[in-house]
């Protein structure tokens, strides 16, 4: 039996992260995934089934873990690695239990084995791993022995002994080592040990960070961490991401654009009556004739909101206007202008006119009673307004509107009405943001344009997060000497800056901001103009329409390439494009001249981006493309 199959893994997330400003540090964004991840790739090599113990954001683990379980602790109030351990030793369905802790992404591929070694050599119920550090302050002093516990082979049969010592209240994880046979493993490399506490911590190994074991695209430059794919920032951000639940009732004329927050049960059939869907005779189809032709005898007229009640005898017939309920016995209506002759009271039918059952719209044929008409999250457009009218529903639960907050930030912006300075732009960006927002339906805070000052960043950013779901920011995001929001981002906050294969928009800001009790989510978008919309549509509107509970589809078309266009493989690429009907009556799209991410003419001339997916290269002349039309989107 191979020792693999002897071990189940349990990954270590169940903490509070005090020192990461109580964010869940397992799911903290960390070169391309999160850092739970990053464990658990680490983990899984050297065990036969991995387990993560968590006590927040269990989908979000569970999404992670796939198969495997996720075990909240069995003892309350968040009781520390040792409830963790309970839980992983109570699960564990093979010989021995290997733990990691979740802000650890980079210890020993071989540690499994290691301590195994060691714990068979020693005959001991437990190995722990154990390096020898030097204290910075005193880098004369000796070494000293740091043992690491949360990395610990055990033996599951100790679970009776550590019940017994979690129930006298303690809740130390050397505290209970000590009443157990321990075998330590001395490892020489000690920063395969060294986990993440702090955000600083984590911006720092970004930063510095070697090649990704789970993230995928084109390898690192210069030592920076390779640029993340767009699918991964987009699923990331959207694993995080959960729905705003508040709602609100709305009269059904002011639910337009809204999101529906429940289900429109249908009281009624509609239509709530058999009726005609032709101006002409209601009839018995069994009375038409098979050949020949037949006089029907005209017996009374049925309007619509006028019903004709009497039943018909054979071969008679009521005149019927479009919309009225059909007379009883009669399953059929002859348009008028089909009739073979209409004389006084007389209307004569031809064989083969019309089939019996013909031009009847039938009760409950657009909606059944006690059925869903329309379901919730559905984004309520025009037709939708009539739909529930037409079930008689004068008010509506919607989700409240989503607040958000955007700012531009730059010394160099000047706002209309300011004269401009040399050296300086006006502020272009709090314009389509303004309008993107407005267009997806959010409540938008104007909070203007905030200069390259650290102090005003933070006031703008806590001020925003006390008022808003999702703050929206451009610029600063990038690598310059005058970038300060990043830095101060993440110092108010849990937000992890990305580098993605995407063009234009390669710098991109993402977390959450902290002030008080209050906290929104972070969009730092880059400032260039043409970057600024590309990233708000394909992040910050995705994460928006989530967190409004709607859904957040693109459909894309698919049109010819009038002339070649230049693309490199390994990121997506979106260019401005204008979509047009060839001879041929197919559609084609060719770009709007330059393409530099400063030339918002390019997104103003467009009526569509081209999507050149993160693998495709070069389109030659007349190959088809991907394309996402600006109706619907903005
Ligand atoms: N060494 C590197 N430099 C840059 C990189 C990089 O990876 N390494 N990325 C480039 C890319 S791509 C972009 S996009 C920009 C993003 O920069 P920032 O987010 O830091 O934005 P700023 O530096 O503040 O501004 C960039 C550009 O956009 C103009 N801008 C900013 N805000 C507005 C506004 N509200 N209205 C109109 N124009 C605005 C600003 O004046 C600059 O020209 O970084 C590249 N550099
Ligand atoms: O993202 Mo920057 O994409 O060139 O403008
Ligand atoms: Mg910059």
């Amino acid at each position: 039996m191979s020792l693999k199959s002897k071990v189940t893994g349990l990954i270590l997330a169940g903490g509070r992260g005090t020192r990461m400003g109580r964010v869940d540090k397992g799911l903290q964004p960390f070169r391309g995934a999160t850092l739970a991840a990053h464990v658990l790739a680490r983990l899984s090599p050297q065990v036969a089934t991995v387990a993560i113990n968590a006590n927040r954001n269990l989908p979000q683990y569970q999404a992670l873990a796939g198969e495997s379980p996720v075990l909240p602790d069995y003892l309350d109030g968040f009781a520390g690695p040792l409830a963790g351990l309970q839980i992983g030793l109570q699960f564990c369905p093979t010989e021995l239990l290997l733990t990691a802790p979740c802000d650890s992404p980079f210890f020993p591929t071989d540690l499994t084995e290691r301590l195994h070694d060691a714990m068979l050599a020693q005959d001991a119920d437990m190995a722990m791993a154990v390096t020898m550090e030097h204290d910075p302050e005193q880098p004369e002093a000796a070494p000293y022995r740091q043992s690491h516990p949360v990395f610990a082979l055990l033996k599951a049969s100790v679970l009776p002994q550590l019940d017994a010592y979690l129930d006298t209240g303690a809740r130390r994880m050397e505290g209970f080592f000590n009443t157990l046979k321990v075998a330590e493993v001395l490892f020489e490399d000690s920063a395969a040990f060294s986990n993440i506490n702090t955000l600083e911590e984590l911006h720092h190994h970004e930063r510095r960070a070697p090649a990704a074991p789970v993230a995928s695209g084109p390898g690192p430059r210069d030592g920076d961490p390779p640029p993340m794919p767009v699918a991964d920032a987009q699923r990331l951000i959207c694993e995080r991401i959960a729905p705003v639940d508040a709602i609100e009732t709305l009269p059904l004329l002011a639910a337009l654009d809204r999101v529906l927050a429940a289900d429109i049960i249908s009281p009624i059939n509609v239509p709530a009556y058999d009726n005609s869907a032709m101006d002409g005779y209601a009839l018995r189809g069994a009375d038409l004739p098979t050949d020949g032709a037949i006089k029907f005898n005209v017996i009374g007229i049925a309007y619509a909101g006028h019903p004709f009640t009497q039943a018909l005898q054979a071969n008679e017939c009521v005149r019927i206007m479009t919309g009225a309920p059909i007379p009883p016995g009669c399953d059929t209506v002859l348009p008028q202008e089909l009739a073979d002759a209409i004389e006084g009271d007389n209307v004569t039918i031809a064989a083969n006119t019309i089939r019996a059952g013909a031009n009847l719209r039938r009760a409950g044929e657009d909606l059944k009673a006690g059925g869903i008409a329309i379901a919730t999250g559905k984004l309520l457009r025009p037709a939708d307004l009539g739909l529930v009218a037409s079930l008689g529903i004068g008010q509506v639960s919607v989700k409240r509107k989503l607040k958000v907050a955007f700012f531009s930030t730059g010394d160099e912006l000047r706002s209309l009405g300011d004269k401009l300075d040399e050296g300086c732009v006006y502020d272009s960006n709090r314009y389509t943001l303004f309008g993107m927002l407005t267009r997806l339906g959010c409540e938008v805070i104007d909070m203007g344009v905030v200069k390259d000052d650290s102090q005003a960043l933070e006031a703008a950013l806590r001020e925003a997060a006390s008022k808003a779901d999702a703050i929206i920011t451009s610029g600063g995001v990038s690598e310059g000497a005058a970038d300060y929001t990043r830095d101060i981002m993440a110092s108010i906050g849990d937000v992890a800056f990305w580098k993605l294969a995407m063009r234009p928009g390669r710098p991109l800001a993402f977390g959450r901001v902290q002030s008080g009790e209050d906290s929104a989510w972070l969009f730092g978008l880059p400032g260039n103009p043409v970057a600024v919309m590309v990233s708000f549509y394909m992040f910050a509107r995705p994460a928006l329409l989530r967190m409004m509970g709607a859904e957040s589809k693109l459909q894309t078309v698919q049109a010819r390439a009038v002339e070649a266009i230049r693309k490199r493989p390994g990121r997506t690429e979106y260019q401005r494009g204008i979509l047009s009907t060839g001879s041929d009556g197919a559609p084609q799209v060719r770009l709007t001249g330059a393409q530099g991410s400063g030339i918002l003419s390019s997104m103003s001339e467009a009526n569509c981006i081209v999507v050149l997916h993160h693998d495709q290269a070069n389109v030659a002349a007349g190959q088809t493309v991907d394309v996402l039309l600006f109706d619907g989107l903005i």
